[in-house]
């Protein structure tokens, strides 16, 4: 990619596009065009159309989606798989019609089955049942891969597929029923430090911040308590707080710094060429896509022990299992990536350290 190349991040406010975006910047990439959800909805084959008539991008970063935790996706199933078909759709022809010379999609390690041999390698798609709780999710993520990979072989467009793991970073949903398990259990766990010091003001700070529905409209201390506790967040009457951990506590996760999320894909959009392999071996190609993670995972329930640790909450975890676990492990094989050279910087430690710094000061 010359650094004079235009550039689109689609997605550029969220998680994932915030960090592609200050990358790019940082590798002195100048000519990089955005436009957020109300001034261009991806969903809207005449307005994407249009868009990329005008704009005529030469490489496209699509890290637009609709994107949300375990409940989000299990509850708003049809907009998960109508939204994100209709994005990728619409960016990935547009994408081939315009002639762009290279587009990252990015999907989800969720492509993989629900009881997938660990480390998960980029070999095993498609190769056994998903989990349900994010099955319309991962049916557009997959369909989005084989979108690339058909545009490739047909056309010899040069449409790259990654799969990340869960993420997390500056920029991360903190909304307590849709976001990820990490953002969420760090406010879960700040707001229970703040309860079990009696510090009132923290907690307005955190509601001023995002507010929870319910408890920022409640005007006395006990009546924000109780709506509190709806989302898991209990003072006892010995004046203990517990905090809710959705599920068993026992699956596991892999978690990577959204910053090297966006390092890796500024790699690969850089590194790879996915044309020049099928010209050589065509007919062997399958699965195009590549997997982004740390190749490490951890149970949830070390995580929130990890989360209570930097924050010095002393209070006590309840297990909520009428909540869904999904998938018990997805741990992935990074070799691939780390076989083109690229390996993650953050481990969990740092970045949690520096998220909850970030989500303090914000
Ligand atoms: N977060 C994670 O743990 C993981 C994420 N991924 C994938 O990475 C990618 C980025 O995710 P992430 O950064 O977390 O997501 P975010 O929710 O943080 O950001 C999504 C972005 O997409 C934009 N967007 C959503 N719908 C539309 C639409 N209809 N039209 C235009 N823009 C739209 C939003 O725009 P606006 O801000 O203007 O509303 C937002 O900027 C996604 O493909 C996701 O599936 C994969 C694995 C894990
Ligand atoms: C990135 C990935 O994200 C989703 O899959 P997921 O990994 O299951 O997502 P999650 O982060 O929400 O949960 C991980 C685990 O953590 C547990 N958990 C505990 N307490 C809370 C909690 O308070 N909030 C949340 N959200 N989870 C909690 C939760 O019950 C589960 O066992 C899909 O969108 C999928 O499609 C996808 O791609």
């Amino acid at each position: 990619m010359d650094v004079n190349a235009k550039i689109y991040v689609a997605g550029h406010r969220g998680l994932v596009g915030s960090a592609l975006v200050n990358n790019l910047k940082s590798k002195g990439y100048n000519n990089i065009i955005t436009r957020t959800h109300a001034e261009l909805d991806l969903t809207d084959t005449v307005s994407v159309s249009q868009f990329f008539d005008q704009e005529k991008p030469d490489y496209v970063f699509l890290a637009a989606a609709k994107v949300g935790g375990i409940v989000a996706n299990n509850v708003y199933r049809a907009e998960f798989i109508y939204e994100n078909l209709m994005i990728q759709n619409n960016v990935v022809h547009q994408s081939y019609l315009n002639g762009v010379k290279k587009l990252l999609f990015l999907g989800s390690t969720c492509i993989y089955p629900k009881n997938c041999p660990q480390p998960m390698k980029e070999d095993y798609l498609l190769t056994d049942i998903l989990e349900y709780t994010n099955e319309p999710y991962a049916i557009a993520k997959i369909a989005g891969i084989k979108l690339c990979e058909s545009y490739n072989l047909q056309y010899g467009t040069n449409f790259i597929s990654v799969m990340p793991t869960n993420l997390y970073g500056p920029n991360d949903n903190f909304d307590l029923e849709k976001s990820h398990v990490l953002p969420a259990l760090i406010r879960k766990i700040l707001l229970g430090k703040a309860l079990e010091e009696g510090n009132w003001s923290a907690v307005n700070k955190d509601l001023d911040k995002l507010p929870i529905e319910g408890v920022s409209g409640a005007d006395t201390e006990d009546a924000k308590l109780q709506i509190l506790n709806k989302y898991g967040i209990s003072k006892g009457s010995n004046d203990e707080v517990s905090v809710e951990i959705w599920g068993s506590g026992k699956p596991r996760r892999e978690f990577l710094w959204s910053e090297d999320m966006a390092d890796a894909c500024v790699f690969i959009m850089q590194e790879r060429d996915f044309s020049d392999t099928y010209e050589k071996n065509q007919k062997y190609i399958r699965n195009t896509h590549i997997n982004i993670g740390t190749g490490v995972d951890i149970s949830i329930k070390d995580l929130a022990q990890l989360i209570k640790e930097q924050i010095d909450f002393k209070g006590t975890f309840v297990f909520n299992t009428d909540k869904p676990d999904g998938t018990m492990v997805k741990r992935t094989d990074v070799a691939k990536l780390n076989g083109l050279g690229w390996k993650h910087k953050i481990d969990i430690q740092t970045g949690i350290m520096i998220l909850i710094d970030w989500y303090l000061n914000k």
